[in-house]
This record gives structure tokens, sequence and C-alpha cells, in this order.
């Protein structure tokens, strides 16, 4: 029997940018009916292959066709139109409109007298988008701007499932949902795929790739590697097509058990987003901090860094006060901070790799007696970058030239570099490809050895469980438990974080 015709059959793919190729002849064939995952290290080039289906970057060469009819993307209107939706890493919403009228833009509002919006319909409609993931708790008409990131996350996602397409393009949709969001999401593309039409899927969470997707293609360097049927593969032989080697993928274990000395407390913490908080923190600890999205985690974060009014409690940092005035004051002392947000508080976009590196670290530096000159920072941040596997041209490209989950690689290793006593770490590795994310981790781990106390806020479970000491479980603004990790079940820490008893299966 003929194979059926391809939903999507992308063929000699080709895309350089100033003569380096991202793209050099990619192949990628969707049939109908299939969850198929798009697989690859940082920078291999999978977001450029999505943005040219998506009609935003121009290749240089391609063949595409859909349903075996070539077609020609070249505008965001002509994937619309050809029936592609697409929910990216970085989404373009406007936080000042409401969530309903985020749902519907670009589209045709629903209209009384065929004129006015009728503001009731479209709520109601958005409601509708909504309800299909099952969110009950956003109301349409709010800003969109005061969700957490995970909302935003799910209102995007409501919105390309509001009307019925060929294919949903899904860019690390799970990155920033909670676990139970996750699973009402791949509900809801198992819905799809049994309707016909059909998911491409990027993500680097290898075990959620391999529970939901039918199929995958793995580019590395830009070119297609191999394409097939995931139940014929093995997760490691995944990861060797994807790295091109090896990868030890457990857990480096802490050289030391954390020392008995304090390297950070906080008492009675309180800001307009968190409840008294208090603990501390010893000399190579690791403390997780889980929760549902905005359980105040990103609040706690912000407070310790030097970023919220406190208006109640007080730190110290090692034997002194810490009453950090503003985040600058915070890194002299000592304390790093990777933020979730990478983007907007963690990079200057069009400046340099080596800039963006020795940035935080410029005066500390200098004052060392030596001149900063432009050749060190770039040999500092050349070093810093072979660390953690960067994949640039070179120190002096600019950072928006980079992959996601290279840029990602950037915050780290600024944050690592100036040998912080205290690492505050949000979604450190997420979009980083499974290589690096053990080499962040390596890292996390001589840190620790050399006595710096590390806050990993984390929604990677097994990340949680495997590199903290342990976690602190927030809801509503507070820590309602501290617990071991060391043998915590991960349904358990679900149960935690939704304030069930643990031993229940969710
Ligand atoms: N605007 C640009 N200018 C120059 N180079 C770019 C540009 N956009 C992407 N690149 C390069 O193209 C290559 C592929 O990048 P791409 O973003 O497609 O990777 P990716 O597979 O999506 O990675 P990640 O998993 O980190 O998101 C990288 O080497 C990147 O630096």
């Amino acid at each position: 029997m003929a194979p059926p015709t391809p939903l999507l059959a992308a063929t000699s793919v080709t895309k350089a940018y100033a003569g380096v190729p991202a793209l050099s002849g990619v192949n990628l064939v969707v049939a109908p009916g299939e969850i198929h995952a798009l697989m690859g290290e940082n920078g291999a080039g999978k977001s450029t292959l999505i943005k040219i289906l998506a009609g935003v970057v121009a290749p240089d060469t391609a063949d595409i066709a859909i349903d075996g009819v070539p077609v020609k993307i070249d505008s965001t209107k002509a994937a619309y139109r050809l029936g592609l939706r697409f929910i990216h890493q970085e989404f373009n919403v406007v936080p000042t409109l409401s969530v309903a009228e985020n749902i519907f833009m670009g589209r045709r509002y629903p209209r009384r007298a065929g004129f006015f919006v009728d503001w009731a319909a479209l709520n109601r409609e958005a409601q509708r988008a909504l309800d299909r993931l099952g969110i009950d708790h956003i109301d349409p008409r709010q800003n969109l701007g005061m969700l957490g990131l995970g909302d935003q996350m799910l209102v995007r996602i409501s919105a390309a499932l509001l009307d019925d397409a060929k294919l949903y393009v899904m860019d690390e949709p799970t990155a920033a949902l909670s676990a139970d969001e996750s699973q009402r999401l791949f509900r809801v593309l198992r819905e799809i795929r049994a309707s016909g039409s059909s998911v491409l899927y990027v993500s680097h969470r290898l075990d959620e790739v391999m529970a939901l997707c039918d199929k995958a293609t793995v580019l590395r360097d830009g070119r297609s590697i191999d394409s097939g049927v995931l139940s014929t593969i093995t997760h490691d032989d995944l990861v060797a097509l994807m790295i091109g080697r090896k990868v030890e993928e457990a857990y480096p274990k802490a050289a030391a058990a954390p020392r008995d000395t304090t390297v950070f407390s906080a008492n009675g913490l309180v800001t307009p987003g968190i409840k008294p908080i208090s603990f501390s923190l010893r000399e190579g600890e690791v403390l997780g901090v889980a929760g549902l999205s905005g359980s105040g985690q990103g609040e706690l974060i912000r407070a310790i860094f030097g970023d919220a009014k406190l208006t109640g409690g007080s730190m110290r940092l090692g034997t002194a006060p810490y009453a950090p005035s503003s985040p600058a004051a915070a890194w002299q002392s000592g304390v790093a901070y990777v933020p979730r947000e990478r983007r907007a508080q963690g990079l200057v976009m069009r400046r340099p790799i080596y800039e963006n590196i020795t940035l935080a670290h410029l005066r500390r530096q200098s004052r060392a007696g030596t001149w900063l000159t432009p050749a060190r920072e770039k040999r500092f941040a050349a070093d810093l970058g072979a660390t953690v596997r960067l994949k640039a041209v070179g120190p002096a490209q600019d950072v928006i030239e980079l992959s996601g989950g290279n840029q990602q690689k950037i915050v780290f290793a600024k944050a690592v570099a100036g040998n912080p006593r205290l690492l505050l770490l949000e979604e450190p590795t997420r979009g980083v490809d499974v290589g690096a994310k053990f080499d962040i981790y390596s890292i996390i781990r001589e840190r620790t050895a050399k006595g710096a106390a590390v806050i990993l806020v984390s929604s990677d479970l097994p990340e949680l469980i495997g590199i903290s000491d342990r976690i602190a479980v927030m809801r509503g603004g507070e820590i309602t438990t501290i617990v071991e990790a060391a043998g915590l079940r991960e349904d358990d820490l679900v149960n935690l974080c939704y304030g069930r008893p643990t031993g229940m299966v969710a």
C-alpha cells in the first residue's frame, strides 16, 4: 500500500546567516494524525526551520508541500491560511490587553450589528477556548500582564486551538508549565492527533518526547541526521543521535554533605507577594523550591536579590545583616541570579557575548589591578563559554544571533563567573539541551564543593529531586514544608505542591 500523502513535506531547506549555515539541505516529513518531535542540541537549527514554516524567516532554498501540493510560505498570513499554527518560546502577547483580546489577536472579534465589538461574546468564546484545556482559574476579562508565565503560555495555547488547523507547531510548550498543566496539554495534543491533525513538537525534555510523540526528526549542526518511529529507538541512542556522543545522564552527586556553616538565612521575610518566610542555607547546600506556578517562588528570589520591597523580616549573608537596596548591590555582595525571563532580565541582546558575560563583573575584575581590555574580556568569555559548550561563531557575536538555549547558557555562565557565595537559579536549564544540562549540573556541584549555597527554582521535578539537598514547597506565597530530597518520589512532590497528602496517586 502506498504511504499516505504527507501533511507536510519540507525538503532541501537551506538557510545561512551572514554566510554561516544554520540549515543545510534539511528534510522534514510529517504525516497526518501524528505527533512528530523535532529534536537536536542547542543551535542545531530547530527554531530556524520552524520560523521558515511560519513565514517569519525566508529560506535560501526550500521545497514545501502541504497535503502533496507545493506551497510558498512568504508571510505569517500565508502560513495561517495554509492551516499552520505556531506557539513559540518567546511569544508575542500584549500584556495590557485582556486575556480574551489576546486570544482573539489577529482574528475578527465577534460583533453586534456587524459593527460594535460584542464583548460578552468575545469573553464567552475565549472562555470556551480556555475550557478546552480545562482552565478554570483564568478570567478572560483580566489583563494578560497580571498572569504568571505559565498561565500566559496556557492562554497562547488556547488561542492556537481556537479553530481547527492542520498542523500545530509547539516550541518547548511545557517549559513554563507545571506538571499538571503539562498533562492537560498532552491530553489535548492526543485529541488533536485522534482528529487527524498533526503536531510538530520541540522539546529538550526527552522523557516527555518519548511518552508523547510518535516519530522524531533529529537535526545536528543544521543537517537532518535521522528520522523514524520513536518506539523503535532507545532513549540513549536518541541522545547519541542528537548530541553526537554518549551523555552521562545521572545527576552528579555532591562531593561532600553540606557543612554546618550558615551562608544565608531569612527570618520572617515578607513582601507584597510572600507571607513570612524563614529558612537557612548551609555551605555547599542546594535548596530546591517547588510549587505550582505563581506560588511565590519568583517573589522569594526577587526579595533575596534586592528587587522587591521588603515589608517585614530580615536576612543575613554569612554572619552579617544583608539588605540589598538593588540587584546591583546583591551582585556586589556575592549573590548571583539566573532569571527565568532571560531576554528581559538576563541579557543585553544587541551586545556581544563577551560583554554580556563580563558586564556584571567589570568592577570586580578591574579592581583586581589589571585593565579590563576587550582582549581579556574575550578570553574570559571564551573560557566560560567552553565550560557550558556554547555554540557561537566567537565571543564577539551578538547575543541576539544565538539560539535560545545558547542564550540561556550565557546567562548561567555570567552568574557563576564571579564565584558567588549564593547562587539563585530560576529554571536554569530551561531550553538547554541534554548534554549541556548535565554540564550545568556539574558546574553547580563545583560551586557547592567550594562552599557556595544554591536556591534552585525549577518546574523540572526530576532535576529538582536530583540536584537538591532539601526541597521547600511553596503554596500561596508561603513555604508549607521543607523536605529532604533524597528518596523523594515525583508524585509525592506533586501532591505536596497541591497541598494533598503524599502517597496519593494524582
Ligand atoms: N538572526 C540570526 N543571525 C545569525 N545567526 C543566527 C540567527 N538566528 C539563528 N542563528 C544561528 O543559527 C543556528 C541555529 O539556531 P536555531 O535557533 O535554529 O537553533 P535551535 O536548534 O532552535 O536551538 P535551541 O535548542 O537552543 O533553541 C545557530 O548557530 C544560531 O546562532
